[in-house]
């Protein structure tokens, strides 16, 4: 592409921007203005998604001062055109490109036939295509959830679809440990991205899990997110960029780097943001009297974004008050106050026993008029609603029951899935080391203490690796099991590097250390030598950091090479291997020295909580009951220890018996629901299935020059060609090739390769680079018909619905684009049900270029009466496509104005703006219908012969 400042150009993928104008080109970089929306963009030159606007003889120009001109010549000079042109009074005007009308984009099809512009058949049966494939996806129920890269697990599809849809989400995601709680918010993310429900995201989360995020983000959901830490923040401010936060759309970071410095979270906050993800939440402490600098800082985040997501896997880490100092983030209009959230968690157990009444009677299908008493309760929860649930032949048990957790306290914030719930995870098998106590150890006489957990930070130098059996024990497992990978962590940083280097150095072990001393970058790189299959180092040896967040199972063996104290940190540190994807027995492993305060502990954990046999959710408030008299028996060890362990196991026992009668029995129920998350299933199953997709885009390849060459039964291998169409194609620039595939199943055992869905942004792109240029839109076709005498003309028109409304309010779900047909002769008569489209492909032949030029010349008025009776055809199914747009906006927006105000009434969870957001979309939507309009999107003149 040559590039001259000056030039008009629009781009291939974002047309709403208007016609473009150069204003810089440096060799390898090309900005270009939009003064129509007031924006900039740079493309590298060689790759840049812009085609060129060239107009011709013919054609009619608007000028910047609102003149309209027939072009009747020209001229170029450096690069620059002249356009000479008659105006509406005969006038002769002569323009530079530069005053034309940023706000003009395309030729309309009509004009470019008259000019003697057209295409061959193939571009206009796919513009045609494209615009019939965009209207069923612009419909489908599971639009925004097909374009994930992962394994339709029903809990996560069912929260996806449940919140990603509401407007602004504000909600806890806080699954069990490893069940895929990123993966959640990567959905809902991907979905209000698809849809324009949200375009400037923020991610914040703890500095080691930056990269995977990145990964994951990309991998999964194709969203590029920009990591801003202080460097990429000082080059962007050096750039002379006021605030770099809004520099990018999609930003990830660290809290410490947010939290760390007053003027980066100011700037952060000044940026504003419709979505903002924290993940590993608990860290943020509160608690009435003061609140840490991390939780202000995202507190003060939480209030400048719309949407927010909070992930934590252990949402009640220090109790019912940490677990209300994230609610509060989420609304602290709702939960204002402590005291009265407590009173109201105590009353889950009543609203549990009342859906426990309910289910039993529904699976006896019984149709007897339900208790007093019931109809009493149901009455309190249900308000109003409650009498037309109740009345009737048969109580509508299902509803009510969904009724009720719909409007359950935090029902609409929380969501967590537990193990027991999900279903397939892999056993989890315990072995244990009992190993002698060194004499040095024996002499210390720390034997018994907190610091006796990890008695090797009590010894000087390096000396202890010499005699820690658990190092000699742990030596001879790794040279015994040599293929296997193995995740060791400690509590210590410095047992962790120390022993790191002492296996690699002295013992030739694979090995590499995975610590908060190593930078990001480094962590990284251990991480991933450690996922490498071959040559991949065989064991990681991480300290507590590694227990968080990270994916790690492809390994089945863990070294707990001591234990900590606080059991969440248990329960993190075996979540890294048992999560999903796990398809192998996990064996974990604790090696401990007898008669010392490692056996005590693991005996508490294995005999107080059972803890290892699987995560509990409850175990820090069980910890805290019993702290004081387990730290007192880790010191000075007594009889009544075999007590202290029979009564944790009693209190942990009765602790889940309450949970699965009370609140957390009533969280299960409301965050998955089976029969939901199957129908979506089902729909984006539907989507998938078949040829469809794989056929039309080796079309558009084809057409658009992208050299496609088979790999294996559904895989391709994409690389870009001199002979592309515009010189740029989305997603394909490597030389090298780009592979992909259309299959989910191979995609996700391939991470090689790209999964493209509908919603991939390579076909998203490519439907938007053909219709949002003139590519297919006029088009002059011959048949043969012998019927019809020689030199009968006919046009096939193709108009959409064009209607104005913000992308937010997602018009197209109640107004799709619905393409309208027409095929006309030249007296008027409609032949649109005579011929259709598909038939009328088979008779039509290309027609060579200076035949076509010449009869187009001759048949311009023709055209402009056939175009007239095609538009007027149009026209007249205007008023029924609004009257159905205005009824499915009234059928799906309605129920859900009255639910949330119904809501609202009872269950103050409910915000403002969420009502007002339902209200706004049903009158400005109607008004947005009202004012539709059509528009001429393709145009195909038949001549028979
Ligand atoms: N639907 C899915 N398809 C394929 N892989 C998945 C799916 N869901 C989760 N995974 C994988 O399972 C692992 C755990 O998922 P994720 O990291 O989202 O869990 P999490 O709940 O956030 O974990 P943690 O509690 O440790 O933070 C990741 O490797 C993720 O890629």
């Amino acid at each position: 592409m040559s590039f001259s400042i000056g030039q008009r150009w629009v781009s291939l993928t974002e047309s709403h921007l208007g016609l473009g104008m150069i204003a810089e080109f440096t060799g390898r970089q090309v900005t270009v203005s939009f003064p129509a929306a007031g924006e900039m963009r740079v493309y590298a030159s060689n790759n840049a998604p812009l085609s060129r606007v060239l107009y011709g003889e013919g054609d009619t120009i608007r000028t910047a001062d609102n003149r309209q001109l027939l072009v009747t010549a020209v001229e170029e000079f450096q690069g620059i055109l002249k356009y000479t042109g008659t105006d509406e009074y005969g006038k002769s005007h002569t323009i530079r490109e530069v005053q034309l009308d940023c706000f003009t984009q395309l030729i309309a099809p009509q004009q470019r036939l008259f000019s003697g512009h057209y295409n061959k058949k193939a571009p206009f049966q796919l513009r045609v295509e494209t615009l019939n494939l965009l209207n069923d996806l612009q419909q489908s129920n599971a639009k925004g959830l097909i374009g994930s890269r992962t394994s339709h697990l029903p809990h996560q599809i069912y929260i996806a679809s449940e919140v990603a849809r509401r407007h602004a989400p504000r909600v806890l995601l806080a699954d069990e440990v490893g069940l895929g709680k990123t993966i959640e918010a990567g959905m809902i993310l991907h979905y209000q991205l698809h849809t324009g429900r949200a375009s400037r995201v923020l991610i914040v989360v703890p500095d080691s899990l930056v990269h995977q995020w990145l990964v994951e983000m990309l991998r999964r959901f194709n969203l590029k997110f920009s990591i801003f830490d202080k460097a990429r923040f000082d080059a962007i401010k050096a750039e002379g960029q006021e605030n770099p936060f809004e520099a990018e759309q999609l930003v990830l970071t660290s809290l410490s780097f947010l939290a760390g410095n007053d003027q980066v979270s100011a700037l952060a906050n000044a940026a504003g943001w419709d979505m903002l993800i924290v993940d590993e939440a608990h860290h943020l402490h509160w608690d009435e009297t003061q609140s840490s600098r991390e939780y202000q800082c995202v507190e003060a985040l939480s209030a400048v974004s719309e949407g927010l997501l909070l992930l934590t896997a252990t949402p009640e880490q220090i109790g019912l008050e940490s677990h209300f100092a994230r609610l509060r983030l989420l609304d602290p209009s709702r939960f204002y106050d402590l005291e009265v959230f407590k009173a109201e968690e105590a009353g889950y157990q009543k609203l549990n026993e009342v859906v426990q009444r309910l289910q039993e009677r529904d699976s006896l299908a019984g149709k007897e008029p339900l208790e007093d008493d019931l109809v009493h309760v149901l009455r309190d929860y249900l308000g109003d609603e409650a009498e037309q649930l109740i009345s009737g032949e048969a109580a509508n048990l299902e509803l009510i029951i969904e009724k009720l957790l719909d409007r359950h306290g935090t029902g609409r914030v929380l969501f967590r899935n537990t193990r027991s719930a999900v279903k397939g995870f892999p056993e989890r098998v315990l072995h244990t080391h009992a190993l002698k106590c060194p004499a040095l150890y024996e002499a210390d006489m720390k034997r018994f203490s907190i610091s006796g957990l990890t008695p090797e930070r009590n010894i000087e130098d390096l000396f202890w690796l010499k005699i820690d059996p658990r190092v000699t024990w742990l030596t001879e497992f790794l040279k015994e099991n040599r293929q296997e990978k193995v995740l060791v962590i400690c509590a210590k940083e410095s047992t962790a590097s120390e022993l790191e280097q002492h296996l690699r150095l002295y013992e030739g072990v694979r090995s590499a250390a995975f610590t908060e001393s190593m930078s990001i970058i480094e962590r990284d790189r251990a991480g991933a030598y450690f996922a490498e299959t071959e040559n991949g180092a065989q064991v990681l040896i991480c300290s507590e950091i590694g227990s968080e967040g990270r994916n790690f199972q492809f390994s089945r063996h863990l070294i707990l090479f001591d234990l900590p104290l606080n059991p969440d940190l248990l329960e993190q540190r075996i979540g890294r291997l048992d999560r999903i994807g796990q398809v192998h027995d996990i064996n974990i492993h604790v090696p401990f020295i007898e008669n010392t305060s490692q056996q005590y502990l693991y005996r508490w954990y294995k005999e107080g909580m059972n803890l290892f046999a699987r995560p509990i959710g409850v175990a820090y408030s069980i910890y805290e009951q019993f702290a004081e008299r387990l730290e007192a028996e880790l010191c000075h060890p007594s009889e009544r220890f075999e007590a202290l362990l029979q009564e944790a196991a009693a209190k942990t026992e009765s602790t889940l018996a309450a949970q699965e009668e009370g609140r957390d029995k009533l969280l299960e129920l409301h965050s998955c629901n089976e029969e939901k998350a199957a129908e979506v299933i089902a729909l984006i199953e539907d989507a998938e299935e078949g040829s469809q997709l794989q056929e039309y885009m080796e079309n558009v390849f084809n057409l658009f020059g992208v050299d496609c060459e088979y790999h294996s039964e559904n895989a391709r291998i994409l690389r870009p060609t001199e002979h592309m169409h515009s010189g740029y194609f989305p997603g394909v620039s490597d030389e090298d090739g780009t592979t992909i595939t259309y299959s989910r199943k191979q995609a996700l055992s391939r991470d090689d390769m790209q999964f493209v869905s509908w919603e991939h942004p390579m076909v998203v792109e490519s439907m938007e680079m053909i219709l949002n240029s003139e590519f297919g839109n006029a088009s002059l076709a011959t048949m043969a018909v012998k019927a019809l005498k020689p030199g009968t003309l006919l046009l096939e028109a193709v108009f959409t619905i064009n209607c104005v409304a913000p992308k937010r309010f997602q018009i197209e779900q109640f107004l799709p684009i619905s393409p309208i047909r027409v095929l006309v002769d030249i007296n008027g008569q409609d032949l649109s049900q005579v011929v259709p489209h598909d038939k009328l492909n088979t008779l039509c032949d290309n027609v060579k270029k200076p035949t076509g030029q010449a009869l187009l010349k001759q048949v311009k008025s023709e055209i402009e009466t056939m175009l007239e009776h095609a538009t007027g055809f149009a026209e007249k199914q205007l008023p029924d496509i609004r009257e159905q747009a205005q009824n499915t906006l009234q059928l799906k927006m309605m129920p859900e104005l009255e639910r949330i105000l119904a809501l609202k009434k009872i269950n103050p969870s409910i915000r403002d703006e969420e009502v007002e957001y339902f209200r706004s979309c049903i009158e400005q939507g109607a008004r947005a219908i009202g004012r539709s309009a059509v528009q001429l999107q393709a145009l195909r003149l038949i001549v028979n012969t």
